[in-house]
């Protein structure tokens, strides 16, 4: 394996990263990897094996534990794609390669690679299509990526012939001068001297701003660009500066940079300070000053014993309602990986980044460029850039500024029309990945091989400013609609899934859909009402091919808004927050066909038969305006049946007669028809319909309704609930309700 050793060597002298690809027989590439990790000189301790089976002596995760590599720096990282090549593990594990290091790649012969079907294939495979409709078109892109770039060597493990040596033969490197510290430092000087590049010095001083209370520092970088270090560096000065300082990342493993440097400081300024394990430091203690202490995320969030600083490492992994609860802390530092693991970071500023810039933190932004964990233009970075398109980006400003509905052209993209352009690749990608909180490299593969997935969008000047994801649903035999509403695993499906396993309706998974995956339209051209030009055209084409149309997504009140403008509908809004957003996922459809008005029209007023009860159990802390913006999208009439009895409660309300809580639900229904189909829209301020929410919805406290919604006291509050049920009463009772009113008036 002389191959393996010229690598390691090249790698060495450069300081960058080399890929090494085995193709072959699945156990004569792992039998020469072994050879050529050997050879290389790479000891397992410094190895990690990434597949199905651990066939070497050390560290292994399955592919779908890739994530275990984050923030982590190993000399060699083998990937095993036999069984099956996730995107997402590729993007996962290369950035963990040290410079001087190996990427191993084991894969199939190359030639007959993309038309073999695998593992991630079948995950593809919705029904009713199967595993022979997926296409090979994300791996036989990844295999001319392979080929196309520098640094990589391919080597056929079945006959050791080498088909591409990956050597670059580079010039001798120049030595990079060490950062100059900065001259009005507040940390300590000896701070800025461990700083590896210019850009790591930038962001240790940025965090210098943490010592005063109303502060956030956001870092952003690619991988291996020494954020982690950074925050080490930064909390152990605070540390010596007499704050508490709390660090949480997704796993410990990846905020344990932050100890590592963190300590080292200490001990170069010659503190005494104690650490609570050898191996594992998630504690350091400085004896009459500060601390930096570890705890994951569920229990930082609750900010244990009051830190000053919190440091959240590796923040794009987590969702924004746990980001929301560190604004919390007097002083708050995000470190964020902008391309990488989950594809785009960038998902972070999607939806965190205004909260963050709305709320009382004086934001200080920072990136980093200059890697550290390898060297700058590092073939295999370059590489894994542009084989899952993580630098994808949407097309610049300027050429798309002019953009309105009448300019656009709506483009039906098949996956040949994107391979066969790149710059309409990068562009479709790289809007879905700006606009979206979490796209991943395997979207890409999704997007490219689903055979349930279509790609429609609008270009102005050939330029991509809207794009919408759309999946194939429905349609289900018999078979496939009873696993289903047995309870039973079926692949994609998501509406037809909702509506017959939690909603118990088995023949919701007859008619044929189009759900709207995903939808982005250009930051630069937003509200001007390509969103809803996009959905039009959509309907355009699909109208008389499907039955409904249909989404879910996070809600939020102006997205509400966006979809039932549309014209889409509520017909179920999620009992439990979605795991990525923090937010209430909601279900709209708009029925193209009898059978899907059909559809529409029983789950809408399923909807409505459930809302109330829901809203007052688990549904109790839903934002009101959420709940405001899903009611008035529903579309069935709401029958408002009350018995003579309950309008007699309700009519002695406003004079002081009787009491909401003798029994709510007639109260709460006069609400839901008033916010679903009012008879006078204008009848309540927002402020109004938001009380009506909390306090007869939502089964609210007197005491919270009243301090949620800035009344000046609970009296004022009830006095207010009062106005609104006489005022509801006038618009909804009979002639004898209002009489009954006037006369407790
Ligand atoms: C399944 C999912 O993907 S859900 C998630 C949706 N996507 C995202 O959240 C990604 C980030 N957001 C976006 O990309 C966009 O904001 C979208 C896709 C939600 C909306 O796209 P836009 O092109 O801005 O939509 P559009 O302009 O048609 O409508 C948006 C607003 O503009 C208004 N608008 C509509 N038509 C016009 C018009 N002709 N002129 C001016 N304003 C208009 C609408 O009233 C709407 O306002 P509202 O939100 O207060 O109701
Ligand atoms: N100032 C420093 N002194 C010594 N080593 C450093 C320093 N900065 C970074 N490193 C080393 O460089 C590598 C990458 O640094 P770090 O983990 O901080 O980067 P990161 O941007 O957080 O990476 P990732 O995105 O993978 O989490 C680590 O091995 C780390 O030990």
């Amino acid at each position: 394996m002389d191959i393996a050793r010229s690598l390691r060597a090249e790698a060495r002298r450069t300081n960058e990263r080399r890929l090494l690809v085995l193709a072959g027989d699945p156990e004569r590439t792992r039998e020469r990897a072994a050879t050529a990790l050997d050879a290389a000189d790479i000891p397992s301790a410094e190895t990690t094996v990434v597949g199905p089976t651990a066939f070497l002596d050390c560290e292994h995760h399955e592919q779908s534990r890739a994530e275990e590599l984050l923030g982590r720096t190993r000399t060699a990282v083998v990937l095993d794609a036999h069984g099956e090549l996730r995107p997402d593990a590729v993007g996962r594990t290369v950035g963990a390669v040290d410079g001087g290091g190996l990427y191993v790649l084991l894969a199939p012969p190359l030639e007959t690679w993309p038309e073999k079907r695998d593992g991630f294939d079948a995950s593809l495979s919705v029904p009713p299509f199967g595993v022979d409709d997926v296409s090979g078109h994300f791996r036989r892109r990844f295999v001319e990526t392979l080929r196309a770039h520098r640094g990589i060597a391919i080597v056929d493990a079945d006959t050791d012939a080498v088909e591409q040596e990956g050597l670059t033969d580079p010039p001798p490197s120049r030595s990079v001068p060490a950062p100059t510290p900065p001259s009005d430092a507040w940390f300590r000087s000896e701070t800025y001297a461990q700083c590896l590049t210019d850009d790591q010095r930038d962001a240790v001083q940025a965090f210098e701003s943490l010592r005063d209370d109303g502060t956030a520092v956001v870092v952003e970088a690619d991988r291996g660009r020494g954020k982690s270090s950074a925050a080490g560096l930064a909390a152990g000065n605070l540390a010596v500066a007499g704050k508490d300082v709390l660090v949480t990342a997704p796993q410990y493993r990846s905020a344990a940079e932050v100890f590592a440097r963190a300590g080292n400081l200490l001990e170069t300024l010659d503190i005494g300070f104690a650490r609570d394990r050898a191996s594992e430091p998630q504690r350091l203690d400085i004896a009459a000053a500060g601390r930096v202490r570890y705890a994951p995320p569920d229990e930082a969030a609750a900010l244990p014993d009051d830190p000053d600083v919190v440091i959240v490492d590796e923040a794009a992994a987590l969702p924004v309602r746990r980001l929301e609860q560190f604004l919390d802390a007097p002083a708050v530092a995000f470190t964020t990986t902008v391309h990488g693991y989950e594809g785009a970071g960038r998902g972070f500023s999607v939806r965190f980044r205004d909260r963050l810039v709305e709320g009382d933190h004086a934001v200080t932004d920072v990136s980093m460029t200059t890697p550290i964990r390898y060297g700058d233009a590092d073939p295999v970075e370059v590489w894994a850039f542009r084989a899952l398109l993580l630098d994808a980006r949407p097309p610049v400003n300027q050429l798309i500024e002019d953009a309105t509905p009448e300019t656009v052209e709506y483009r039906r993209l098949s996956a040949a029309d994107l391979l066969a352009d790149k710059h309409l690749l990068r562009e479709v990608f790289g809007l879905l990945v700006l606009a979206h909180y979490r796209t991943e490299p395997s979207d890409l593969a999704r997007l490219l091989d689903a055979p349930n997935l279509t790609v429609r969008a609008l270009t102005h000047e050939g330029h991509v400013v809207a794009v919408a994801l759309l999946a194939q649903e429905g349609g289900l035999s018999a078979d496939t609609r009873a696993t289903m509403y047995e309870g039973g695993r079926v692949r994609g499906n998501m509406l037809p899934d909702v509506l017959s396993t939690q909603l118990r309706d088995e023949a919701a998974g007859i008619p044929v859909g189009q759900r709207v995956l995903r939808i982005a339209t250009h930051a630069a051209v937003r509200s001007r009402g390509l969103g809803s030009k996009l959905l039009s055209e959509t309907r355009a084409e699909f109208a008389d091919r499907v039955d409904w149309l249909g989404v879910s997504y996070g809600a939020t009140p102006e997205l509400v808004r966006f979809w039932a403008d549309s014209g889409y509908q509520t017909v179920h809004l999620a009992t439990s927050r979605n795991a990525t957003s923090g937010e209430y996922s909601v279900v709209m459809l708009d029925p193209c066909s009898d059978d899907g008005a059909a559809l529409a029209a029983r789950h809408s007023a399923w909807f409505q038969d459930r809302i109330t009860a829901v809203l007052s159990d688990s549904l109790d802390d839903c934002d009101p305006d959420v709940v405001r913006a899903v009611l008035r999208a529903t579309d069935s009439e709401p029958s408002l049946r009350l018995s003579e009895w309950e309008w007699r409660l309700v009519a002695g309300v406003p004079g002081g007669a009787s009491v909401l809580d003798t029994n709510p639900k007639p109260f709460r229904e006069l609400t839901r028809q008033h916010l679903s189909a009012p008879a006078d829209p204008a009848a309540l301020s927002a402020r109004e319909e938001r009380l009506l929410v909390r306090k007869v919805l939502q089964a609210q406290p007197w005491s919270a309704v009243a301090e949620g919604l800035g009344f000046v006291s609970e009296r004022e509050c009830m006095r207010t609930l009062g106005g609104i049920v006489e005022r509801l009463t006038r618009l909804y009772g009979d002639l004898w309700v209002q009489e009954e009113l006037d006369r407790h008036l």
